[in-house]
Parts: structure tokens; sequence; C-alpha cells
């Protein structure tokens, strides 16, 4: 899968902060249940690895990523685990190196013309845009489309179910991400139904 495939999976990628990874297996069947396949599991959590090795193995129509991966040596430790995919919130020379390296498909994090435009001299054309809201939202993003059309983004940080359309709507957005699929009580009561409501009512945006 190329990177551009992957931002075309669903609206919205799910990034999960999930300190329990015994959840992770229900969690993931309820985001895919309610049409959001492509996953990311933030390597903020102990148990973050483990979570990404069991949706891996148990959950065939997730495709499960790995998000937060700072450090150049967790692209390869993710991937040993069977994450799918890569997702930073920025970028360094040892990090895209090291993600290039798993030949996996991944999203360099991004803020600036001139940190896309780096990227872009390497050949990467699907890029995260991060810290979202902080960082200019979707005006920022319309005036990148006019001289890096080429560019595609999935803006994450601050987006939720009520301002995500306003940055579907722009030409280099394919997708979203965002934490609020997976409100931390409900992933703690195990509430997958609520989830799953979630989930649908995200995948149904555009
Ligand atoms: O560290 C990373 O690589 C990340 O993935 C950062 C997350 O994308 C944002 O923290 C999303 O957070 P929300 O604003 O709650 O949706």
């Amino acid at each position: 899968m190329k990177a551009e495939e992957l931002l075309d999976l669903a609206p919205v990628v799910p990034v999960v902060v999930l300190d329990d990874p015994d959840a992770a297996v229900p969690l993931a069947r309820a985001l895919v249940a309610g049409g959001l396949p492509a996953i990311e599991v933030t390597l903020r959590t102990a148990g973050a690895m483990a979570a990404i090795e069991r949706i891996a193995a148990e959950v065939p129509d997730a495709v499960v990523g790995a998000g937060t991966i700072v450090h150049p040596e967790d692209a390869e430790r993710a991937a040993e685990a069977g994450a799918k995919f890569l997702v930073s919130p920025g970028c360094t020379d040892r990090l895209r190196a090291a993600m290039t390296a798993t030949a996996l498909p991944f999203l360099p994090g991004v803020s600036s013309a001139s940190e896309a435009m780096a990227l872009l001299e390497h050949g990467i054309t699907a890029m995260k845009f991060f810290p979202a809201e902080p960082a200019g939202g979707a005006p920022y993003l319309k005036a990148l489309n006019g001289p890096l059309p080429q560019i595609s983004f999935c803006p994450t940080g601050g987006i939720t179910q009520d301002n995500a359309a306003r940055y579907l709507a722009l030409p280099n957005v394919r997708c979203v991400g965002g934490t609020w699929l997976t409100p931390p009580d409900a992933v703690r009561n195990a509430d997958w139904s609520h989830l799953e409501n979630l989930a649908r009512k995200a995948a149904s945006l555009h």
C-alpha cells in the first residue's frame, strides 16, 4: 500500500492512546464495524506495541498503524509488531530514513511549507499536518495548496466531529485524524457500542 492509498481508506483515522492492551481487539472491532478500518495506535503507552500486535493478529479487517513515531528505532519495532503504516508528529532526516527503511507507508508530520518542501525533495507527497488547529487550521492548509498542490495531508490535532468537514472540503486533504473516536471513559467502561456509533458518524463525513 502506498501512503496515498492509506489516506483514502476512510475519511477519519482514529488516533488511539491505549493503556490496556486487553482493550485493543474489541476497540478495533468496534471502529472497523463503524466503518473506520485505518487505526493509529500511538506509541505513548507501555502497552502500545502489544496492542498493535494483537490488532494485527486478531482483527483482519483493521489496518493498524503506529503513531507517535519519534525515535528512529521505533519505526522498525512497530513494523515488527505488525504495524501496516507509521505516523510521526514531526520529522528529522534520521527518522525519515528509518521509516523509509521499513518499506511501510508513512505519514511524516509537518506544520510549515519549508518542512513539507524538505520531504517533497525526497519524493514524499503524503504527510500529516500536526498540530492542525494550533498551527493554522483549515485556512493554513488551503493556503499551502496554492504553491504545493502535489502534497496531500492528513491533518491531526484539535480535530473533532464538528470541524472535520472544514478540512475534508479542501482539495489537499484526503482524511483527518483524531482521538475523539475513543473517549477514555468509554474505553475504560468497555462501551464498544458507543465507539462504534462515533465511528459510524465519522465515517459518513466527506
Ligand atoms: O503524537 C502523535 O504522533 C500524534 O498522533 C498526535 C495526535 O495526532 C494528536 O495528539 C491528536 O490529538 P487530538 O487533538 O486529541 O485529536
